[in-house]
């Protein structure tokens, strides 16, 4: 039976999706674009099958419509929707980072046999257009799906199941727990990264050096504030009232070492440290939530061009399979220390042994 998936904003998070879902059993893909001028680099990117600039033409007849449109640009999006002929139990759902305002007005919009499911991937980055895109985006994550009482178990499974093309887990949460929820771990800390560089960059402006000696701790806290302004802009607006709360909790953290320093109390700020390190500790490290464990170990990378691609062979020589490689950067200008990930405990083991025997300096 054929499906048909529509795709509103064929970004970075859209067009992952397409990626997940194009080329699988009779499923078709349709991007759409309010942009005509993007609609070809959609489909030379391969993320979609076919792609249109007419909301009508993309959600004619469609099984599923995802709107991956930024959060400010959603319930127009929903309301256009519910004005065009859609495919009796369509299910329309979207991607956006807040979940409480687009629920609520679906509900103020829903219509008989038109199911809207509110969803939130886990995954991200800091980049964004379909460039970005990428299949493996979502593996792992977590996916919240946040259905109202209204929506049939029935048209739940079915996007449960179709969605089993990311490889995400999938996890039901109500729509104003899951932005209190997110606030808290993502929303939040994109402003605190936003909020250290402007006040860094201020202070570079005097000498450049704060930008020239700015270390590992620094990129790794600030990588987020790369993100896309409007993308962000939207997202904080949408979850303002979660997000002034958050902020005057913040307030308070940040007023207790301004006292601790004040009194020079070297003992909590100690505790302090420890707390955090403690519960960072407890964290599902394994990157988005993963849902199996990996095993990792870390070398040192010579700084040398064709390092990394030279490790990736000697391991894949060996037969053993890497799941994933990421540079920890340290500084700018060398390469640092290069993280491998395996799936079992006995290759990571064979590929420590290995890369020891070649000479690198391998640790757990
Ligand atoms: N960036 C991330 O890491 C994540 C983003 N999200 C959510 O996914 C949604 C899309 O974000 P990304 O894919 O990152 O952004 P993106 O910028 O990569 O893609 C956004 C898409 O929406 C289209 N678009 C932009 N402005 C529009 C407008 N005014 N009207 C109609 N279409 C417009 C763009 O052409 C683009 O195709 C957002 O709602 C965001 O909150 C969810 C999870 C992670
Ligand atoms: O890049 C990162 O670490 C992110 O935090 C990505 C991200 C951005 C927005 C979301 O709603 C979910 C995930």
């Amino acid at each position: 039976m054929a499906i048909k998936v529509a795709i509103f904003g064929v970004g970075l998070i859209g067009g992952s999706l397409g990626l997940c879902l194009k080329g699988k059993p009779e499923i078709t893909v349709v991007g759409h674009s309010h942009r005509p001028g993007s609609l070809n680099r959609m489909i030379e990117r391969g993320v979609v099958d076919a792609a249109t600039a007419s909301m009508e033409e993309a959600a004619a007849d469609a099984d599923f419509i995802f709107l991956c449109v930024p959060v400010g640009n959603l319930e127009e999006y929903l309301r256009k929707l519910n004005e065009l002929p859609l495919k009796p139990g369509c299910i329309i759902t979207d991607v956006g980072s807040t979940k409480a305002s687009i629920s609520a007005c679906a509900e103020t919009c829903s219509r008989p046999g038109v199911h809207f499911i509110g969803g939130h991937p886990m995954a991200g980055s800091e980049r964004s257009g379909v460039e970005a895109a990428s299949t493996l985006l979502f593996e792992n994550a977590f996916y919240v799906l946040t259905p109202s009482a209204g929506v049939p178990e029935e048209a739940y499974l079915r996007l449960e199941q179709l969605l089993g093309y990311t490889r995400a887990q999938i996890v039901r949460v109500d729509p104003v727990l899951h932005d209190e929820i997110v606030g808290a771990i993502s929303h939040l800390p994109h402003i605190i990264a936003v909020a250290l560089v402007n006040q860094v960059c201020d202070y570079d402006k005097d000498n450049g050096l704060h930008r020239m000696l700015a270390a590992g701790g620094f990129r790794d806290i600030t990588r987020i504030a790369s993100s896309d302004p409007i993308i962000w802009r939207d997202i904080l607006l949408s979850n303002r009232d979660v997000l002034l709360s958050l902020l005057q909790d913040w307030n308070r953290e940040i007023d207790g070492f301004i006292h601790m320093l004040e009194e020079r109390d070297g003992e909590r700020i100690e505790q302090a440290f420890q707390k955090a390190n403690q519960f960072r500790g407890e964290l599902p490290e394994r990157r988005k939530g993963a849902i199996t464990s990996l095993y990792d170990i870390y070398i040192d990378v010579p700084d040398h061009p064709g390092i990394i691609g030279q490790i990736a062979t000697e391991l894949g020589v060996q037969h053993i399979n890497l799941s994933n490689m990421q540079i920890i950067e340290s500084r700018e200008d060398v390469p640092g220390v290069l993280r491998l990930s395996f799936r079992q405990e006995n290759e990571m083991e064979r590929a420590k042994q290995h890369l020891h025997a070649q000479g690198y300096a391998v640790y757990l």
